[in-house]
């Protein structure tokens, strides 16, 4: 076959050199027939060995520092094995015959194998670079903890906890009851006088945060308690009869004493309920209020007699509002509540969401009866919905080699990663732990909590999940393929999504929908379920308030009723 002939021949057949090239690199496994490839092909044969080089020359300082890879029958260096294919192409007449073509194919078949391996061994590597990074800051955490004054065996239990759980080998309900055989002590990480903002005189002093414990029971279950061996052996039987979780009650074992208002901004309705709402809690119920240093503003301008309010500062005093606060109530819709629970990168108090906002799916109590929901809650107990948010790292390729990298992000939603500017398809691989899940080559990937199933998701396609469900929902943006099903992967799964060497363009990382940043290729982004959930305060219960939001807010499967009259059986 002549070079013009092959030329011709590489219209025809890119589709096919596209999908055993795909096979070779993603799967490792045999690829099954290999097209013939035209001489343009060989070409991106060599270009990709190239591209791959680059990935191999990173990785070898993470490698074994042989800086060589191992195949099954020989150990090949990336730069002569391009060497080579050079060399090779250079001697190869352009009257070669098919069988040639075959067989340099299959070599370079199987170069990009062993590339493809050790990038993959390169990411894995960095992931587990940001494990220990994580479990290191964890161990920062413990030392200053441990000055703090509290249950010091509770805090060595919780972070012993969370540690194992970033090793991904605890579940999230094993990690819960850390004080008591059946619940959560909330006082761990308590002080007497808590450091911060001076206070102004009139200001009564903050002692200590209010005590709660977690039950866990349901209707008609008398104990009312949470049984751990969810999955028992005895007598040889394995059952699974006493579930994880059951609808979780809060109780206060002390009076609640602080309340922190979130607050949507630019909304008249929403100030006007602000400053009624913060006035009574003062007033009847003797809370302590904090607010958002826009609201203190506003508020202190319009009356001077708002001065018992508090506020920050700065970044420092937001880290540590959960040890001063009982209570956040937010008004606004569903962004409001992304917003409150975006300012704690740690543990969060307790939410309580009332809906100044149109859809409200995570808001469900009414403002205008806030005197009886608030009276309810601050009395106690009340049920609450533990959602879970994801941890994500962004991992430069570039900063490699540097000891620190970003912060983690929490997101209470997903985190989305799509094309962003780009008009190219998004080309993202998919890791799950150590196993490749696919490649992304369409808009973009959700990837989302359950309480965030019914947002992006839900637009792109993704099953609604009750909150409380233990999954992480794995959901592509306008797939370019026809197969491409969205997952829900269990809530213990290390995710990594990584933009190929050899990816077109850039994508974009999103966080709750916003602060997009720029994944460049070789970068990655592993995702994992927090150890912090943001818990919520039903009106009912969680089930209840779940199926009144997909009824009343998205109008699940509304349709008229048949009617009597008609045929019958
Ligand atoms: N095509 C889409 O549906 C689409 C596109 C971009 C972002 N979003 C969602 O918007 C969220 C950010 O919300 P925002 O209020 O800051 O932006 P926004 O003001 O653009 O509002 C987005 C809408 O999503 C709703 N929403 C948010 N979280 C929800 C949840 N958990 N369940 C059901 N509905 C929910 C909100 O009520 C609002 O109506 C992102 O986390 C993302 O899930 C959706
Ligand atoms: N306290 C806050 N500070 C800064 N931005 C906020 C705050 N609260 C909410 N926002 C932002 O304001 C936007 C609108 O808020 P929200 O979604 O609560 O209101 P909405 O759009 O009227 O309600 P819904 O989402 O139900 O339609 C969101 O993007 C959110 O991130």
């Amino acid at each position: 076959m002549s070079l013009d002939e092959l030329t011709d021949k590489e219209q025809s057949s890119s589709e096919e050199i596209q999908v055993a090239q795909s096979d070779s690199k993603f799967r490792g496994l045999n690829p099954g027939p290999i097209p013939i490839p035209a001489a343009p092909s060989i070409r991106s044969l060599v270009d990709s060995v190239s591209d791959e080089r680059l990935d191999v020359m990173a990785s070898h300082q993470s490698e074994n520092g042989s800086g060589s890879i191992s195949t099954a029958s020989s150990t090949v260096s990336s730069i002569e094995s391009e060497k080579a294919a050079y060399e090779y192409l250079a001697q190869t007449p352009i009257k070669s015959t098919d069988a040639h073509l075959v067989e340099f194919s299959e070599a370079m078949r199987t170069v990009a194998k062993a590339l493809r391996r050790v990038a993959e061994g390169k990411a894995a590597a960095q992931a587990e670079a940001a494990e220990w990074k994580r479990k290191y800051e964890l161990e920062m955490a413990h030392k200053q903890q441990s000055k703090i004054k509290g249950c010091g065996s509770c805090v060595s239990n919780d972070l012993d906890k969370l540690a194992s759980q970033l090793t991904l080998e605890t579940s999230a309900s094993d990690q819960l009851g850390c004080c008591g055989k059946h619940g959560i002590c909330s006082h761990e990480v308590l002080q007497d006088v808590v450091p911060g903002p001076i206070p102004r005189p009139n200001h009564k002093m903050v002692g200590r945060k209010a005590s709660f414990k977690l039950s866990w029971g349901c209707n008609g279950d008398k104990n009312g308690q949470h049984k751990h061996d969810f999955v028992s052996f005895e007598k040889g039987d394995i059952t699974t009869a006493e579930r994880s979780n059951k609808q979780i009650l809060l109780k206060w074992e002390s009076p609640p004493q602080t309340v922190l208002f979130i607050t949507k901004p630019n909304s008249n309705n929403v100030h006007v309920l602000c400053a009624e709402m913060v006035r009574w809690l003062k007033e009847h119920k003797n809370i302590n209020v904090f607010v958002e240093p826009r609201v203190s503003k506003e508020l202190l301008t319009e009356d001077s007699s708002y001065n018992f309010i508090q506020t920050w500062d700065n970044d420092e005093e937001i880290k540590l509002l959960h040890t001063k606060v009982d209570l956040i109530v937010t008004l606004g819709g569903d962004g409001t509540v992304l917003w409150a629970a975006s300012l704690f990168k740690g543990p969060v108090p307790p939410v309580v969401a009332f809906s100044l906002g149109s859809l409200g799916f995570m808001t469900p109590f009414p403002s205008e009866q806030y005197r009886e929901c608030l009276d309810n809650v601050l009395n106690g107990p009340f049920s609450i919905t533990l959602r879970n948010r994801l941890q994500c790292h962004v991992i430069r390729d570039a900063a490699k080699d540097e000891l620190v990298t970003e912060d983690p992000i929490l997101v209470l939603n997903e985190v989305t990663i799509d094309r962003g500017i780009s008009s190219y398809l998004t080309y993202l691989e998919c890791y799950c732990d150590s196993s490749f899940v696919t490649c992304v080559q369409g808009d973009g990937l959700i990837i989302s909590t359950t309480s965030g199933s019914t947002a992006y998701s839900l637009a792109a396609g993704g099953s609604m999940v009750h909150p409380q469900v233990p999954g992480i929902l794995f959901t592509p943006i306008c797939p370019h393929s026809l197969s491409f099903r969205p997952l829900i992967l269990p809530e213990y799964v290390t995710l990594r999504v990584q933009v190929p060497y050899n990816s077109r363009g850039h994508a974009w990382a999103s966080f709750d929908g916003k602060d997009r940043r720029q994944l460049s290729p070789g970068d990655a982004l592993i995702c994992s379920i927090s150890p912090w959930p943001v818990p919520t305060a039903c009106v009912m219960d969680s089930t209840t308030d779940f199926l009144r939001s997909i009824q009343e807010g998205l109008h699940w499967n509304l349709r008229k009723s048949q009617s009597f009259d008609g045929p019958r059986d």
